[in-house]
């Protein structure tokens, strides 16, 4: 059996402010921090041990990670990043109160900006301050690949090509693997993993800062999943999520 676990980054500046983050690089909280550290702690108590790590270009999720380490002891781990594993770009949302949103256009569109498996936001205009396209850390990639805006499709098809390529092959090999992610990267990857539909996706949401352990099989195949800790806190986290984008 092979053992994957997975961490959506702790909370955000721009999840304590409600507002649509998407790419935009925005720091930890101290909550989010203590959420990282407290998930660090966790998996050490519970006897966890990696082989290799994985994260985003975003702070906030390498910062998760390193904090995680830390409370493990763990910091010389090797460590890949990848903008694979970034966060479903907003488009023109990245930067909007998400309730305001809710109120200027109704619950349900926002549902479908958030949480839909084909519907993308509107779009940045590529001359928008907001967009990614100049920024250094994506000069290697070729301009369409820098979103201007993406679906949880768009995000299944980017994140997937890593998953086949960088962590599915070090899992067959033996390796215990740790991703330190984001709310829509993590669901684009359990969409996969556990085949959920593109209609049940809509109702799957991710808490901060909580593991979230899969048992796989040789074929890497889930034979299980549960979050680490208290599941019912858990599950009132994911809930509490989900209401972010009601007016
Ligand atoms: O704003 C975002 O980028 C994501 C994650 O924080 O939000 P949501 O849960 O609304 O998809």
């Amino acid at each position: 059996m092979h053992k994957l676990v997975l961490i959506r980054h702790g909370e955000s500046t721009w999840n304590l402010e409600n507002r649509f983050t998407g790419w935009t690089d925005v720091a930890l909280t101290a909550t989010g921090i203590e959420q990282a550290r407290t998930a660090g702690r966790l998996l050490a108590a519970e006897g966890y041990e990696f082989d290799q790590c994985h994260t985003s270009v975003l702070k906030r999720a390498t910062h998760t990670l390193w904090h995680c380490l830390d409370a493990m002891e763990r910091t010389w781990l090797p460590v890949a990043h990848s903008w694979r594993l970034n966060e479903r770009h907003y488009g023109a949302l990245q930067g909007l109160n998400k309730a305001e949103t809710a109120k200027e256009y109704g619950d349900e569109q926002v549902l479908v900006w958030r949480r839909s498996y084909d519907v993308p936001p509107p779009a940045l205009e590529p001359q928008d301050p907001r967009s990614e396209r100049g920024d250094i850390r994506y000069a290697k990639l070729e301009a369409g690949q820098v979103p201007l805006t993406e679906c949880l499709k768009d995000t299944v098809a980017r994140v997937l090509p890593y998953w086949h390529e960088a962590i599915a092959p070090r899992l067959r090999a033996g390796q215990r693997v740790l991703i330190a992610a984001h709310g829509n990267s993590m669901r684009a990857l359990v969409k996969y993993l556990d085949g959920i539909s593109d209609e049940d996706i809509v109702g799957l949401n991710i808490p901060n800062g909580i593991p979230l352990v899969y048992e796989l099989d040789a074929d890497l195949k889930p034979l299980r999943h549960y979050y680490l800790g208290d599941a019912q806190a858990a599950a009132r986290a994911a809930a509490s999520v989900a209401a972010q984008g009601k007016a």
